[in-house]
Parts: C-alpha cells; sequence; structure tokens
C-alpha cells in the first residue's frame, strides 16, 4: 500500500466526468453497500450499472459479497448512485482509492451519502440481525497517522481541519429510528458508536475487551475513512452496521466468527435494510445540486 499516494482533482473530475457521458441520471444521494448487502440497489428504477473495472480510475473489489458495480436510478423520486461493493484498507487499497468513489460522488452533485456495513457487537444488548445506526465512530487507523486527508489538502473539497463532531446527522438517524417503528422492527433498532479496525483478521479476546472497555459498540473494517472523505467535502452522512456476529470477548466461548456467517446473517436481514434505506431516501430533503 502507498500512504503517499496523491489522486489530483483532476483524477476525480475525469472518473465524474466519464460517468456524466454514461448516463443520464444526476444522483442527490450516494448509498455504500456493506458485505452481503449490495440487495440495496435492487429497488432502484431505470437502472444504469457499471463494472468497476469499466469505470475510468476506480479500483476493483476483491472481497466475496461485494459485486463490484456502480448502479444508478430512481429510488422513490431521489436518484441515487448505489456501490455494490466498497474498498477495504486491507486490500491493500491506499486509503486515497478506498475513499476515491465519494469525492467523485461529490462532483456528481450528490448531497447525502448512505454508508452501510456488516459488524461484529461488543456492546450486550445487539445480537446479530440487529440493526445499529452509527452516532459516532472511531477510527483506529485515522487516530494512528493512516488517514485519507493525509498529504497535502485540496481545498476544493474541503479545509485543513475539518471538525468531526456530528459526523452522523442527528436528523436523519432520529428519522431512520421512526421508520423502523412504522416497520414493526423497533426491537432490532439500536444506536450506537461504530469503530473500525484494520482488519482483515477478526479481533482477538483481548482486542474484544480492549474496545469493549474504550465504549465500541460494534466494530468492522471499513466506513469511517468514507465517511472522513464526505464530511470534509461538505456531505451529510448517514450510517448503519448490520450487526452480523457477537465478537468473543471471553476465553471460555469456543465461538468463532467467518466471513461465511458474517454474508449469511447479512443477506437474511438484508430486505429490513433495504426497507429501512428505500424509506429513509423517501423522506430525505434534497436540493437540486445536479451538476
Ligand atoms: O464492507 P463491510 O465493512 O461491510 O465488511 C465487513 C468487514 C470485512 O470486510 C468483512 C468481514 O466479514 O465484513
Ligand atoms: N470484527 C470486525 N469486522 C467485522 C466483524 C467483526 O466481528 N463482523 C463483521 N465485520
Amino acid at each position: 500500500m502507498n500512504s503517499k499516494e496523491q489522486i489530483s482533482h483532476d483524477d476525480y473530475q475525469k472518473t465524474a466526468d466519464w460517468l456524466k457521458s454514461q448516463t443520464k441520471h444526476r444522483p442527490q444521494v450516494a448509498i455504500i453497500c456493506g458485505s452481503g448487502l449490495g440487495v440495496l440497489a435492487d429497488n432502484l428504477k431505470c437502472q444504469d450499472s457499471f463494472a468497476y473495472s469499466d469505470i475510468p480510475g476506480f479500483p476493483q473489489s476483491t472481497v466475496q459479497g461485494h459485486a463490484g458495480r456502480l448502479v444508478f436510478g430512481e429510488l422513490k423520486g431521489k436518484t441515487c448512485v448505489c456501490m455494490q461493493g466498497r474498498f477495504h484498507m486491507y486490500e491493500g487499497h491506499s486509503l486515497c482509492k478506498t475513499t476515491f468513489p465519494v469525492r467523485v460522488f461529490k462532483l456528481l452533485g450528490v448531497e447525502t451519502l448512505i454508508v452501510t456495513n456488516a459488524a461484529g457487537s461488543l456492546a450486550d444488548g445487539l445480537r446479530p440481525g440487529d440493526i445499529m445506526i452509527i452516532k459516532d465512530h472511531v477510527n483506529f487507523p485515522g487516530l494512528v497517522g493512516m488517514n485519507p486527508l493525509f498529504g497535502p489538502n485540496d481545498d476544493k473539497f474541503g479545509p485543513r481541519f475539518p471538525a468531526m463532531s456530528g459526523c452522523y446527522d442527528k436528523g436523519l438517524r432520529s428519522s431512520a429510528m421512526e421508520i423502523g417503528k412504522q416497520l414493526g422492527v423497533s426491537e432490532l433498532m439500536h444506536e450506537g458508536v461504530y469503530a473500525m479496525v484494520g482488519g482483515p483478521n477478526f479481533e482477538s479476546i483481548a482486542e474484544a475487551r480492549l474496545l469493549h472497555r474504550l465504549g465500541v459498540d460494534a466494530v468492522g473494517m471499513s466506513t469511517a475513512p468514507e465517511v472522513v472523505i464526505a464530511i470534509h467535502c461538505g456531505l451529510k452522512v448517514f450510517g448503519l452496521s448490520l450487526i452480523t456476529n457477537k465478537v468473543v470477548k471471553s476465553y471460555e466461548d469456543s465461538d468463532s466468527v467467518n466471513h461465511e456467517g458474517v454474508l449469511e446473517v447479512s443477506r437474511l436481514r438484508s430486505q429490513t435494510v433495504q426497507q429501512l434505506v428505500t424509506e429513509l431516501v423517501s423522506r430525505m430533503e434534497t436540493n437540486n445540486n445536479a451538476v
């Protein structure tokens, strides 16, 4: 991984211009699908979709459960773009490659980013199959210097020192909780703190205990860099974690997590997440920043 890799404003613009030349859709909302959650794109009407390998400048997805397609379409009167597959630091992408699509979305006129992920729970009240609305994050790689904003600041996107307090929009969070009630799934709905770790190994018991003591509710291997870049360039952000497993915190516990199990729980709950996201998008107030 080359942490010094720089991507110029022109590079993002070239990708945005190519996409604009290939689709008439001008999205207001972007959705990043977590592991096993690619079904979120299925409700989009009048779809235009592109394999990542055909999009100039786009990285490639290498993880099972991440299809590697960018899908544009209409969802309840809003134009959306949906990433079926995200990029993780552990795949060997630099952080600016990992977050590349977010700046492209900004250049396409997107106003709101929805990030979803699969995550393991540390909080006792969070069970596999539950949905945790992200109220804040701990960006562990960022805290030790692995931040997508490292390097010269691009003032055209945002300020050198962006604030991260309040990065998960309060209005969208309460709207999602309300929608959960209306869908009859309030017993699944929680709010909590997500922590990003580098992966790709799952946590040791000592690491799990440390994260738990630090006040982390759910842990995963993505999302925080995308959110940092989104906030830096002025996007509104909503995030949710689908809890796919309990993180083992006891030496007496013989359970063990694996990616296939994560994908299985994601798929079982993906329809509910899809309904929640669809309803959230339909209630969003958007301007028309189409560019
Ligand atoms: O892309 P997300 O964060 O949903 O993927 C999680 C973290 C790892 O990539 C994988 C582990 O099963 O799922
Ligand atoms: N730990 C880290 N990432 C994850 C987990 C986990 O338990 N489950 C899904 N993604």
